[in-house]
């Protein structure tokens, strides 16, 4: 077995002195696994959808639909996993999908993610609304590869800001999220009363912006709440509209990706706006309740647009059998949301490092027993619809 496959080794060798695994490897097991370390109401955040849950549901039950028929004797011992997107060289086509405030399951947060994404090299994607700087991530992530992911302020001097300071910090592409300028309706969080913003965590982007500073009457040191909500205020609340699009692209010389596209029609207007990529996205169903499960828009999306931009997708990614099924149906690379976040929660930067060895292990195999050698050249072809 290839590199990936080496954790497996590693795993069942503990065995030999008694030892198993820190927690499971089963990533239907890993939610409840993390529902065990944490507190009700950051479990319930991490974990929660909007709505009913449909959508939390829907993005599930579109990978199950769908099913990879193996093919025997073709030589795939060795398998080429690595992919460049963007100009981002990667091990595999996985990125680490933004997430705020990720203090709320552990004391280093963002920073352990940051560790532990770069020591396998895989791209992470670091939020507006992490908890951690984003001067301090960048130093945690070291020479790792990563992206910035912006809630996209309304006061274009504050955005301007950040753009530079990501670039400067060594963030090599942006991806500005559509699909969340305000909050849905989200009854876990509303039972609990819940808004980790208003104890002022995942403000650390904003809160270390001079910019920002310099539009507040007292430092945020003397009046936190009124900090708090001038920010909530600049990204929260009212959208933006695609003729601002251009406005963006004067403070940003790199590669721009969208994320948050469920509509064919949403991806041409990305690509005929000159974007670079999109992410189809749904938020891990935390937006739209009732929304469509974002594989099954996936195959229309790639095939309207895929010649033109890069495509990526994200929502309900759990399994290395997942990642085939996305890739196979037209995306480049897959973002993964909550599974990393619930190593976080277990073991800090030893946590996700767990989760991510185990799922690439586990995407390395699916490759090559289902008779597979390269993820560039996956296709329809190798799955049926059932
Ligand atoms: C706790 C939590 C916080 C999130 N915060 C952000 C964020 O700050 N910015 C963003 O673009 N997406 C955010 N997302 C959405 C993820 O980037 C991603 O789209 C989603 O988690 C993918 O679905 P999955 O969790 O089923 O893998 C968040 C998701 C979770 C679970
Ligand atoms: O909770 C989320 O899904 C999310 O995207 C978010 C939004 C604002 C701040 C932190 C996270």
């Amino acid at each position: 077995m290839g590199r990936f496959g080496d954790y497996q080794n590693e795993l069942y060798l503990q065995g030999l002195a008694g030892a198993v695994p820190p927690f499971t490897t089963d990533p239907g097991k890993l939610e409840d696994a993390a529902r065990q370390v944490l507190d009700p109401k950051p479990f319930g955040y991490v974990a929660g959808g909007a709505g009913a849950g449909a959508t939390v549901r829907a993005n599930r039950e579109a990978f199950d639909r769908w099913r990879i028929v193996p093919r025997m004797l073709t030589d795939a011992t060795d398998r080429r996993l690595a992919t460049t997107v963007l100009g981002t060289a990667m091990p595999a086509p996985l990125l680490l999908a933004p997430v705020g405030v990720q203090t709320i399951v552990h004391p280093d947060g963002e920073l352990a993610t940051a560790r532990a994404a770069a020591s396998l090299g895989v791209p992470m994607v670091l939020s507006t609304a992490s908890s951690h700087s984003i001067e301090d991530v960048a130093a945690a992530n070291g020479e790792g590869p990563r992206w910035f992911q912006l809630y996209w302020p309304h006061d274009p001097e504050v955005c301007a800001s950040l753009l530079s300071r990501a670039k400067d910090a060594g963030y090599t592409v942006l991806v500005v999220t559509l699909d969340t300028w305000t909050l849905a309706w989200r009854p876990t969080d509303l039972d609990h009363a819940y808004l980790p913003f208003l104890n002022g965590e995942g403000m650390a982007c904003a809160l270390s912006d001079p910019v920002f500073r310099s539009r507040l009457d007292k430092a945020p040191e003397d009046d936190l709440p009124s900090a708090i909500l001038r920010w909530l205020g600049m990204v929260n609340g009212a959208d933006h509209g695609w003729n601002q699009l251009p406005a963006l692209r004067e403070h940003w010389d790199g590669p721009i990706v969208l994320k948050g596209i469920q509509h064919v029609d949403d991806a041409r207007r990305a690509a005929d706006a000159g974007m670079d990529g999109i992410v189809v996205s749904n938020h891990g169903g935390r937006q739209v309740d009732g929304a469509v499960g974002s594989l099954d828009v996936l195959p229309e999306i790639a095939a309207a647009v895929g010649d033109r931009l890069e495509v990526l997708f994200d929502s309900g990614v759990r399994t290395g059998a997942d990642i085939v099924k996305a890739l196979a149906l037209g995306a480049r690379a897959v973002l993964l949301g909550r599974p990393y976040v619930y190593g976080l929660a277990h073991g800090g930067e030893d946590g996700v490092r767990h989760v991510l060895r185990g799922l690439l292990a586990d995407l390395d195999m699916t490759v090559g027993l289902s008779g597979n050698r390269a993820v560039t050249a996956l296709h329809p072809g190798i799955l049926r619809r059932s």
